[in-house]
């Protein structure tokens, strides 16, 4: 059995008063099961704040981003080792709205990868393909070129410690999911590639879907085999939405 993991990614959103609310009730009404890891991931600025207000410690902490270097002239930049410091144990990367907005390449993207485990950090790869690409009957080739990249630039063995989240574009913030069936199409193909290198690593890494999960989808989405929890974007800012979710993934 692999563990579940509902990560919500709190994007460009939130300030100190209603982040206390949100992480309140989390706090109070979250029962975090041991077969479902519960990780939020704020923005930057909110992370020591965060990390100050969840001290039963059942929550997780996330950043949205890391650093490719360690620390010194890199303006702007945040380093793993600073991320860890706050009580971060988890990071995303590549996230489709990075690769757009910041041309993140797969090549950058596998140096923070790489800079995400030396700092202990278990990275969280985000795929997915636009609607385009799905329409052209890109998704698995995309999905697959993202993966097999990092793979190829950093090894099979640095996914032991992490995550893979299936984020496909167009699902994203739209309203619109994958069907459970679509969503699982993709997962197994993610999980066949990764087996290709290494079964035992293939049985165990956790496969995320995300893409406007809410509580009324999520139970269908985790009856798939293949989809071990969530990457959650909206529905995390809403308290009764996000512990429903991970109600449902528990
Ligand atoms: O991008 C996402 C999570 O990283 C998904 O966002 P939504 O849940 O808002 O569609």
């Amino acid at each position: 059995m692999r563990t579940s993991v509902v990560i919500g990614n709190w994007k460009m959103n939130g300030d100190r008063v209603a982040n206390i609310k949100l992480l309140d009730r989390l706090e109070k009404e979250l029962s975090v099961q041991n077969n479902c890891a519960v990780v939020v991931c704020p923005p930057f600025p909110f992370l020591s704040q965060v990390a100050g207000w969840l001290l039963s410690q059942k929550i997780n902490i996330g950043a949205q981003n890391v650093s490719a270097h360690n620390y010194g002239a890199h303006t702007g930049e945040v380093c793993g080792q600073m991320l860890t410091e706050l009580g971060c144990s988890y990071v995303l990367l590549g996230h489709s709205e990075r690769r757009a907005d910041n041309y993140e390449s797969d090549t950058e993207i596998a140096a923070k990868f790489a800079a995400a485990i030396e700092t202990g950090l278990t990275p969280v790869l985000c795929v997915g393909e636009t609607l385009d690409q799905k329409n052209a009957g890109l998704t698995q080739s995309v999905v697959t070129g993202q993966i097999t990249s990092v793979i190829e630039q950093l090894g099979i063995s640095v996914f032991n410690k992490a995550i893979i989240a299936y984020e496909p574009v167009w699902a994203i913030g739209t309203g619109e999911t994958a069907t459970p069936e679509q969503a699982q199409a993709v997962h197994l193909a993610i999980r066949t590639l990764i087996r290709s290198y290494d079964n035992i690593l293939a049985d165990k890494i956790a496969i995320l879907y995300g893409g406007s999960v809410k509580a009324s989808n999520a139970k269908a989405l985790f009856s798939q085999i293949d989809i071990d929890g969530a990457l959650v974007g909206g529905a995390a800012l809403d308290a009764d939405q996000f512990i429903s979710i991970c109600n449902a993934a528990a």
